[in-house]
């Protein structure tokens, strides 16, 4: 059986990488993800990744605690920077090919977004890490998945994220909450289902691009998802 999908953009929630830490990177964790993506790339498929920040750096926390809400927002990108550096170096450890691409320019360290690149280093079969979200303070990087995706024509923005689906509620508030198989981009945002922020919902329904949402802890979710079998939440037009 082949892959549902030629090229997928891969949001990878920077909090889940902690495992079980309280902060950083767990070893564990980003080398069962890496040989995860490994799989799928030969299978054919085209990976693109964003990857988050939560696990060092966290904007509105910044500005709860009195910081500007821009600066903190740009700590924030700078840690998805580090996590992308990281991803990128575990990849690379188990021969797979990665590329990260910075949407904030630190030319020393990374290379700069620039699309019709990033879609060369799919084509030849590398991954790409898309780091500092959308270089933009204000905006989170599950929008930097939407519109990264948008950019190099993926057919489906994965979300892998601390819960397996989206829930009739938060399901670690609500005990009772359901998970949904599919759901549509009108009712997820008519619920104000929060799993994923409103302009990267918003942003997907446009350009009706699908989400799948499932567990980053799960072994093998990633690769069920991209035989198109059923895993997690599938958020459609
Ligand atoms: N309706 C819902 N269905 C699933 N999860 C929800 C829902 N509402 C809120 N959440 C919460 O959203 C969180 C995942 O979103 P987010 O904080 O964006 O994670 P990430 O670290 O992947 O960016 C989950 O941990 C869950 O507690
Ligand atoms: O386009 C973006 C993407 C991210 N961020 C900042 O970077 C932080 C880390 O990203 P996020 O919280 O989305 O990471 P995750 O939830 O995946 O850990 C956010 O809190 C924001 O402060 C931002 O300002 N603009």
């Amino acid at each position: 059986m082949s892959a549902a999908y030629k090229r997928i953009l891969l949001k990878l929630s920077g909090e889940a990488l902690m495992g079980d830490d309280a902060y950083g990177i767990n070893e564990e964790v980003v080398s069962r993800i890496v040989s995860e993506v490994a799989e799928i790339t030969r299978l054919g498929v085209q990976v693109g990744v964003v990857i988050g920040g939560g696990n060092i750096f966290r904007g509105m926390k910044g500005a709860a605690s009195g910081m500007d809400r821009a600066t903190a927002d740009y700590m924030g990108m700078l840690a998805t920077v580090m996590n992308a550096m990281a991803l990128a170096d575990a990849m690379r450890r188990m021969d797979l090919e990665a590329r990260v691409q910075s949407a904030l320019r630190i030319d020393q360290v990374v290379e700069p977004y620039i699309r019709g690149r990033a879609i060369r280093h799919l084509e030849e079969g590398r991954v790409v890490i898309f780091a500092a979200g959308t270089g933009n303070p204000f905006f989170t990087t599950d929008t930097a998945a939407a519109l990264r995706g948008a950019e190099i024509g993926a057919q489906i923005v994965l979300k892998a994220t601390k819960v397996d689906g989206v829930y009739t509620a938060d399901p670690k508030k609500d005990p009772l909450a359901q998970r949904y198989h599919r759901i549509s981009f009108d009712e997820a945002i008519g619920r104000n289902l929060q799993v994923l922020d409103s302009t990267a919902f918003a942003l997907c329904r446009d350009q009706k691009l699908p989400i799948n949402v499932f567990s980053i802890f799960k072994p093998g979710a990633l690769k069920r998802v991209v035989m198109g079998e059923d895993e997690g939440t599938l958020v459609h037009s």
